[in-house]
């Protein structure tokens, strides 16, 4: 059973780049002509666990009071011990499937050690000798290649300390201490600052669709060390330099550029590139060095003695393989193949779906699948248009985010078929959606509608449209004069009157025809 399993995720349905990255020629990049950028990426993603990885207490944002979270074992009290979270496996498991990569039958866990204020224990549980997961692809559409990831493990977060230079002091706070990280390695497949960052947001939208991370690099649930190096076409690969905990794509793709040029610098004037540590300063736009390889600390890595080996069967893997969300490629092709344009299946798929959504739930489906909800009987150009331009265009307004929305697609579904159907017009419609927003209200919208007096009058002989047109055309006598002579502008003025008069239930293309036929 088991061995059929691991046959199948070897076999996998995605093509194999492993190879085919590596025979591309690549173009000259005209920053620095000449030469060869390679890059590989170790990016650290908190697993989306209401528990830590080793013990029952809840995991935090930052938003909570500090050392609120806390057990003996996460402050390391003696005589605790570790009891691993099967959910942070799931999670990790489902991520390994989506990245294509190998699930081990066992993997196991091993002790990191290094002295640092918010790491209680002197050491970190990761796992160094046997990742749960090695292999995979990722692949980058724009850059047209694959990144090969090398191995997906299991690992402690730290806490956080915090040194207020004014009162010279350290706070500690362990909320963080003992939360489930994945640590995602690439094999150093980009070659370019733009690769690495499509390589970040591909990866950031992939765990947000299988719901194993929030990716959130602001709130530091997805953060990056960056392994930076050149070397000239055709040579072996340069001296990699790595800059460690990149909080944004940004500031990571500036980080490389720079990174780029100083090793081009150093080896311009003949000197080597050493082998560093660096971190990067956001203001002055440039890395640092933290600490060389010579001075790289000795972690002493040793089996944890206290943590058996995590045996994963295949019948397990195949149970989730099998329960899989949709993949972020498989979406866009679904959202495109349902007539919807590149730009607004990215728009649906990156929407800002808020800071904390419940712990089990697929994330970064929201929009989606509010789309698709909205979509279903629908003409799907007529849907998407009313989410991206009016819905979300209204919550920005409001600064709010697509968690913040109480419109129900019931509520939306209405409106849409009541404008198509022309009961109201799009202006009454818009209307009608702000209101909703404002008031947070539940009604729907015929009811709304009917309220604010919004609905087309059923007069088919158009007596209703002829009466506010006559008014416009009274009300305005100069007006109507000039569209008289011929001055077919001003007919904007009367039409705007005969909006007000019917508040927004007029066609306005009716409405134009009409005017003309009066004023003839
Ligand atoms: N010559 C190179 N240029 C750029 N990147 C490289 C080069 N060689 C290796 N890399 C990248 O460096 C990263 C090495 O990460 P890995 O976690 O294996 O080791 P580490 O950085 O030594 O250890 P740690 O996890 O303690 O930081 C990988 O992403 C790999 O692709
Ligand atoms: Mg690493
Ligand atoms: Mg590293």
């Amino acid at each position: 059973m088991l061995a059929r399993t691991r046959h199948c995720l070897r076999l996998s349905k995605v093509p194999n780049y492993r190879h085919a990255h590596t025979a591309r020629t690549v173009g000259e990049d005209a920053r620095w002509p000449g030469w060869r950028v390679v890059v590989g990426i170790e990016v650290h993603a908190q697993i989306k666990s209401r528990e830590k990885l080793f013990s029952n207490t809840w995991t935090s944002d930052l938003a909570q009071v500090s050392n609120m979270h806390v057990s003996p074992y996460d402050a390391a009290f003696p005589g605790t011990l570790p009891q691993l979270n099967p959910r942070c496996v799931e999670l990790g498991v489902r991520t390994a499937i989506a990245l294509n990569a190998n699930v081990h039958h066992r993997s196991a866990f091993d002790r990191k050690h290094y002295f640092y204020a918010d790491l209680p224990s002197g050491y970190q549980i990761t796992q160094h000798y046997a990742p749960f997961a090695t292999g995979g692809l990722l692949e980058l559409p724009n850059a047209g290649k694959a990144v090969r990831i090398h191995q997906i493990q299991l690992e402690q977060d730290t806490g956080k300390s915090t040194f207020d230079a004014r009162r010279r002091l350290s706070s500690i706070d362990l909320n963080r201490a003992g939360t489930g990280l994945m640590e995602i390695v690439s094999e150093p497949d980009m070659e370019s600052p733009e690769e690495a960052g499509e390589y970040v947001r591909a990866l950031q939208a992939l765990l947000r669709s299988v719901g194993s991370s929030n990716g959130n690099m602001e709130q530091g649930s997805l953060r990056c060390d960056v392994n930076v190096s050149v070397n000239k076409p055709g040579e072996p690969l340069g001296t990699r330099c790595e800059i460690k905990n990149i909080n944004s794509v940004k500031f990571m793709m500036t980080a490389i550029a720079s990174e780029v040029f100083r090793h081009i610098e150093l080896l311009d004037q003949g000197q080597p590139v050493a082998q560093e540590t660096r971190g990067f300063d956001e203001q002055k736009a440039e890395t640092y060095a933290l600490r060389s390889k010579e001075d790289a600390p000795d972690y002493r890595y040793m089996p944890d003695p206290n943590i058996p080996p995590l045996f994963i069967d295949g019948t397990y893997i195949t149970n989730i393989r099998n329960h899989m969300p949709e993949l972020p490629s498989a979406t866009k092709a679904r959202l495109m193949a349902m007539g919807l344009t590149a730009r607004d299946a990215d728009v649906l798929m990156t929407v800002d779906i808020g800071r904390e959504v419940g712990y089990d739930g697929a994330l970064g489906q929201g929009a989606v699948s509010y789309f698709d909800q909205l979509a279903h009987g629908r003409d799907t150009k007529v849907a998407v248009n009313w989410i991206i331009h009016e819905l979300l265009g209204q919550l920005a307004l409001r600064h709010e985010t697509f968690k913040d929305n109480t419109m129900s697609v019931i509520q939306m579904g209405e409106l849409v078929d009541l404008v198509q159907s022309k009961k109201i017009t799009g202006t009454s419609g818009k209307t009608i959606l702000r209101h909703i927003l404002t008031h947070r209200s539940s009604e729907m919208p015929s009811t709304i509608a009917a309220k604010l007096q919004l609905l087309v009058s059923p007069d088919t002989d158009g007596t209703a449209l002829e009466a506010w047109c006559t008014e416009a055309i009274e009300a305005m006598p100069r007006e109507s004069e000039a569209v008289r002579k011929g001055n077919v502008n001003v007919l904007n003025k009367l039409l705007g009157h005969v909006m007000r008069t019917s508040r927004g239930r007029a066609d306005a293309q009716t409405a134009k025809a009409t005017l003309q036929r009066l004023l003839s």
